[in-house]
């Protein structure tokens, strides 16, 4: 079975949509998602607009702020404090990556944990590893919703993750945890990699590898989920971690890409801006 992440998008996006009418008639307001793009790389861009798109697709008030490559460390800093203070914004996103000369991880601490759309925050992830209430990261949180959308039970099964980011690999491995998974993180040092991935009853991919997962690294019956967006080198076409074809009669559920968890990942973004929104208002 493909688990169709388009599919998966749109109804989350409906919920939303729905929700924001609801919150629009008792706070008197929609939620208003702030996003910085940084420079011009062509996919971020293209990711920045498709966030403005699904924004106005739910109703959200969306703005786009964008910069040169060149803008100093200072000017982005001050520009976020600007959006903490500003009462009538309620998610800011800082599209990543940034350039070289600006410090990720101090622009990322310097958006409020309330505004923090995407979950990066330390306060945020500290908050995930403690198992308390904060904004999940949007990709892991979308892969736990396509599982549970496909019926793939959690509960006791080998879960193996390769890839160990701060925004995939690690959290995807606290929620599946979470959920009591036996959870192998692997990595590109793993040894004898093909045989812990093909033990897994639920395989999660984010190496950033095009293609990397053959067939005999995914076991029968898997749940193979795929966060791979890559350029096929030959032909440029877009493509995932994971060889789609050569795996997918073995897998009994699978993401493919594109149409998989990329859309996903964008309506968890609403619905997380939504909740950083009625957490404020309700307070
Ligand atoms: N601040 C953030 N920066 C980045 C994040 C993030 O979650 N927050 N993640 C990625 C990029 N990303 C979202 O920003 C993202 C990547 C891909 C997709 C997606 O829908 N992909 C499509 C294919 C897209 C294409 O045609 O090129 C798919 O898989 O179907 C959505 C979001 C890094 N930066």
């Amino acid at each position: 079975m493909i688990i169709s992440g388009t599919q998966l998008a749109k109804e989350l996006k409906q919920d939303v949509a729905r929700r924001v009418v609801e919150a629009k008639e008792k706070y008197g307001r929609a939620p208003h998602l702030v996003v910085i793009l940084v420079g011009e790389d062509p996919a971020s861009q293209s990711y920045v607009k498709g966030k403005g798109k699904d924004a106005e697709e739910v109703g959200f008030k969306g703005t786009t702020i964008r910069r040169p490559a060149d803008i100093t460390e200072e000017e982005l800093l001050a520009m976020i404090a600007e959006l903490n203070a500003d009462d009538t914004v309620d998610g800011v996103l800082v599209q990543l990556p940034l350039p070289k000369h600006i410090d990720e991880d101090k622009v990322i601490e310097a958006i409020a944990k309330e505004k923090d759309v995407d979950g990066f925050h330390p306060a945020n992830v500290a908050s995930l590893w403690q198992k308390l209430p904060c904004t999940l990261p949007c990709t892991p949180k979308g892969i736990i919703k396509m599982l549970d959308k496909a019926g793939v039970e959690i509960e006791g099964k080998k879960a193996v993750v390769i890839g160990r980011s701060n925004i995939v690999g690690l959290p995807v491995s606290k929620l599946l945890l979470d959920r009591n998974a036996t959870v192998t993180m692997a990595h590109s040092r793993t040894k004898n990699l093909a045989e812990v991935t093909s033990a897994a009853d639920i395989l999660v991919v984010a190496i950033g590898r095009p293609r990397f997962v053959t067939a005999d690294m995914v076991g029968e019956g898997a749940a193979v989920i795929d966060v791979g967006v890559n350029r096929d080198p030959e032909t440029g076409k877009l493509c995932g971690d994971v060889d789609y074809e050569a795996c997918k009669d073995k897998a009994s559920v699978i993401t493919p890409v594109p149409g998989g968890v990329g859309p996903m990942t964008r309506a968890c973004l609403m619905e997380n801006t939504l909740e950083c929104f009625l957490r404020k208002m309700e307070k």
